[in-house]
């Protein structure tokens, strides 16, 4: 019997051939109504502590898949498994354990953070609805610091937060629940330069250090490289890339992807180094 190896060891995440139709209403009556496939035969699979990158324009189907992923929604067809059990849309009870292996950064999380509750209350918040047990504070104060915010900030409101805080903040409760997944949906949207590099070096750091896996979800192409070993290019419900960053920005395969590489940054696919069969990109 072989070893368990990297290559044959079940991964974190696994999706295999999702498929999610919309039934739209028909404007003739008469006619049944049409299924529209939004998600066609997806497969994915996510080893800890891998940065995977999902790109794709508008309307390609990023958040119906991460609504999937997240358990949100069911597939029509296909599964999705986490370290080897299948993840299904049920009772909160039942996806307790999940919850607290896939966490999810928002986009935008100054306005998905309650106004009304302090920066300790959201961070607890996830710990008490998810019963997790031990010692809170000790959680709440390591994930603060985690993402780089004084104790200070623990009494704050969001209405007091920059953009940047509060991007921290929303990280914070997902970090303090310790995933071992995270699906951060477009994470460097809104802000500024430092606090950019900021959140990308401690994504870094808990992809090396703590062996976090990532699902990072953009629009925006040109973050793949800073970010992601890994991107997955979604078009039209399909994924129709997924290769190692540097190969994939080297010598994209596609039309569409090629499109979005020019889009990125016009200069990008001639400075990225010759596509290698286990090329990594340097994380900045
Ligand atoms: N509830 C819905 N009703 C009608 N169409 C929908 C619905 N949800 C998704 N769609 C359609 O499914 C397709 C995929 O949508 P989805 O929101 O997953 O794309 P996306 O890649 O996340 O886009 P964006 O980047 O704009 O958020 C789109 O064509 C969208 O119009």
């Amino acid at each position: 019997m072989p070893g368990l190896t990297p290559e044959n060891a079940e991964p974190l995440l696994r999706a295999e051939g999702l498929y999610k139709h919309l039934y739209q209403p028909s404007l003739a009556f008469w006619r049944a109504r049409q299924p529209r496939t939004i998600l066609r035969d997806i497969h994915l699979s996510i080893q800890p502590g891998e940065r995977i990158g999902l790109a794709g324009v508008s309307g390609a189907g990023k958040t119906t898949l991460l609504n999937l992923l997240l358990a949100l929604n069911g597939a029509d067809a296909g599964s999705i498994t986490c370290q080897g059990r299948p993840v299904r849309p049920a009772s909160t009870r039942a996806l307790r354990w999940y919850r607290r292996l896939v966490q999810y950064i928002p986009q935008d999380p100054a306005s998905s953070l309650d106004p009304r509750m302090s920066v300790r209350e959201l961070i607890r918040e996830p710990l008490v609805r998810l019963s997790v047990e031990g010692h809170h504070g000790r959680r709440i104060d390591e994930a603060l610091d985690r993402v780089g915010l004084d104790q200070k900030f623990l009494g704050y409101r969001p209405g007091a937060l920059s953009g940047g805080q509060a991007q921290r903040v929303a990280i914070a409760r997902a970090v303090a629940l310790r995933p071992r997944l995270l699906l951060a949906d477009e994470p460097l949207s809104g802000l500024d330069l430092p606090v950019r590099a900021k959140v990308m070096q401690l994504f870094n750091d808990m992809s090396r250090l703590d062996d976090t896996a990532f699902l990072i979800i953009s629009h925006d192409l040109s973050v793949m490289p800073r970010l992601c070993e890994r991107t997955l290019i979604l078009h039209d419900g399909a994924i129709i890339e997924d290769r190692p960053t540097a190969a994939l920005f080297g010598a994209p395969e596609h039309d569409h992807t090629r499109a979005l590489v020019r889009a990125a940054h016009p200069d990008l696919a001639i400075m990225m180094p010759a596509p290698a069969a286990n090329a990594s990109y340097p994380v900045a």
